[in-house]
C-alpha cells in the first residue's frame, strides 16, 4: 500500500504521522505521534489510527538529546514500523520559507541551499527541519521529498501588515514581517469552513498556543494579519522566546551589558518566555501545578500579552466573530482560556465553565458575542495533502 510520511518539527516536540493512499485516491492516517519536551525530558508516544499504542518511551536524563540524535532513534523504529508500506514521499514542515518560497516545494540541492540560509532567521525549527530531510536524503537519497512551509499561509495578507517601520531598502532584501504556524492556521480554516461555514467566512482570530504561540487574524479563512512577523520571535510570550521586546533592550545588552550577537540571540530565544519569568520551567503542565510567585507570575504574563495582542488583532479585522484555540496550550489548558476570555469579556465574548472545563468543542456561553471554539490542530494532515498535491502535479 502506498503512503506519505509527514514530519513535523517543533522547537520542542518532533511530531510525525503515516498516511496512507486508499483506492478512491484519499490520505487516511493511520499511525501518528511525537517526541514532545525536547530539552526537558524527552518521551516518545506513538499510536494506531485506531488509538491502539505501538510505542511509548522516555529518555531519563535526556535533556541534552539534540532533535537529530532524536531523529536518528526515531527513524530506526520508524523503519521497523512501516508495515510493508510503500511510501511515496516524505512531507516536511519548514518553518521560514523567505520571500521565495510561498507553496510547497519539491526539495532539490537548490531549494535546500536557500532554505538553509534561513536558519539564522528561524534558529530552533530551521535547522531541526533541514537536518530531518538530510537525514532522509542519506537514506533514501530518490526518495521525493517536499517542503510546507510555515510562513506561505500568510504570504498574500495585506502590504500593510508585512512592513516593518524601517528604511525601504530593508524590506526589498527581505526583512520584513513574514508570520508562521501557517500550517496549523490553515488546517484551522479548512476545519472550521467544515464546521461552521458561516463563522469561517468572517472575521475569526485563531490563537496557536504551544511552546511557541502566536496568533492569526483571519477574514474568510484567508490570513490578514498576525503576531509573528521577521522571525518566530515576536508577539506573544512563549515557552522560552521572549515576543515582542522594544528593540531598545536588544542594543542596552549589546552596548552595555557587553553581551554578543550569540548570548543575545540565545538569551532571547532560549532562556526568555515562561522560562525566563518563572525560572522554573517553560512547559505550561509544570507551571499550573508550581504554587510558587514567580510560576504564578509568568502564567499571568502570558495570558496578559495573549489578550493584550488579541485587541490589536481585533482592531486588524475591525472587529471579531469568533476565537478559536488551539495548540498544546490552547487545547489542553482550560484555567489559560478562562483567564484569556475573562480579560477579552469587554468584546461581549463570554465562555461556558462546563464546557471549557471538557475542553469542548464549542465552549462559548449562551449569548456570547463572540463564538469561541478549540480545535485541535493536525499540521501533519496538512503536511501529506500538500504533499500528494506536489507529487500528483509533478505527472
Ligand atoms: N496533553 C497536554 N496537556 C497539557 N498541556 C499540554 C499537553 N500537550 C502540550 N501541552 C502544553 O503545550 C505546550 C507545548 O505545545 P506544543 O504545541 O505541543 O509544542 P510545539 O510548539 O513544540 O509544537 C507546553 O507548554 C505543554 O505544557
Ligand atoms: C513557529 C513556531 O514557533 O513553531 P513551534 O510552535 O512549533 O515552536
Ligand atoms: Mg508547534
Amino acid at each position: 500500500m502506498k503512503a506519505v510520511v509527514s514530519l513535523n518539527s517543533g522547537s520542542s516536540s518532533i511530531k510525525f504521522a503515516l498516511f496512507t493512499l486508499d483506492d478512491a485516491g484519499n490520505l487516511v492516517h493511520s499511525a501518528g505521534g511525537k517526541i514532545e519536551k525536547i530539552g526537558i525530558e524527552p518521551s516518545l508516544a506513538a499510536r494506531r489510527a485506531d488509538g491502539s499504542a505501538l510505542v511509548e518511551r522516555t529518555w531519563k536524563d535526556g535533556a541534552d538529546l539534540t532533535h537529530a540524535q532524536l531523529l536518528k532513534d526515531l527513524f530506526d523504529w520508524a523503519i521497523e514500523h512501516l508495515e510493508g508500506r510503500e511510501v511515496m514521499a516524505i512531507g516536511h514542515r519548514v518553518v521560514h520559507g523567505g520571500m521565495r518560497f510561498a507553496s510547497p516545494r519539491l526539495i532539490d540541492a537548490d531549494v535546500l541551499a536557500e532554505l538553509d540560509a534561513l536558519c539564522p532567521l528561524a534558529p530552533l525549527h530551521q535547522p531541526h527541519n533541514l537536518a530531518a530531510i538530510q537525514a532522509v536524503a542519506a537514506l533514501a537519497p530518490d526518495l521525493p521529498q517536499v517542503a510546507c512551509f510555515d510562513t506561505a499561509f500568510h504570504h498574500d495578507k495585506p502590504e500593510v501588515a508585512g512592513r516593518l517601520a524601517l528604511p525601504r531598502a530593508l524590506h526589498d532584501q527581505g526583512i520584513r514581517r513574514y508570520g508562521f504556524h501557517g500550517l496549523s492556521y490553515e488546517y484551522i480554516a479548512r476545519q472550521l469552513q467544515a464546521i461552521d461555514g458561516e463563522l469561517a467566512g468572517g472575521r475569526v482570530i485563531a490563537a496557536h498556543l504551544g511552546n511557541g504561540a502566536s496568533l492569526c487574524a483571519m477574514q474568510g479563512g484567508k490570513s490578514v494579519d498576525t503576531t509573528m512577523g521577521f522571525t518566530a520571535l515576536d508577539g506573544l510570550m512563549m515557552g522560552t522566546r521572549c515576543g515582542t521586546l522594544d528593540p531598545g533592550v536588544v542594543l542596552h545588552l549589546q552596548t552595555q551589558l557587553g553581551m554578543s550577537p550569540d548570548e543575545v540571540d540565545d538569551l532571547l530565544y532560549r532562556k526568555s518566555g515562561l522560562l525566563g519569568v518563572s525560572g522554573i520551567s517553560s512547559d505550561m503542565r509544570t507551571l499550573v501545578a508550581h504554587t510558587s510567585p514567580e510560576a504564578q507570575e509568568a502564567v499571568e504574563l502570558f495570558i496578559w500579552r495573549a489578550a493584550r495582542e488579541f485587541g490589536a488583532l481585533t482592531a486588524s479585522l475591525g472587529g471579531v466573530d469568533g476565537l478559536v484555540f488551539t495548540a498544546g496550550i490552547g487545547e489542553n489548558h482550560a484555567e489559560v482560556r478562562k483567564r484569556m476570555c475573562e480579560r477579552l469579556s469587554w468584546l461581549g465574548l463570554s465562555i461556558d465553565a462546563e464546557a471549557n472545563a471538557a475542553n469542548a468543542p464549542d465552549i462559548s456561553a449562551t449569548g456570547s458575542r463572540v463564538k469561541v471554539l478549540v480545535i485541535p490542530t493536525d499540521e501533519e494532515r496538512m503536511i501529506a495533502d500538500h504533499t500528494l498535491a506536489v507529487l500528483q502535479s509533478q505527472r
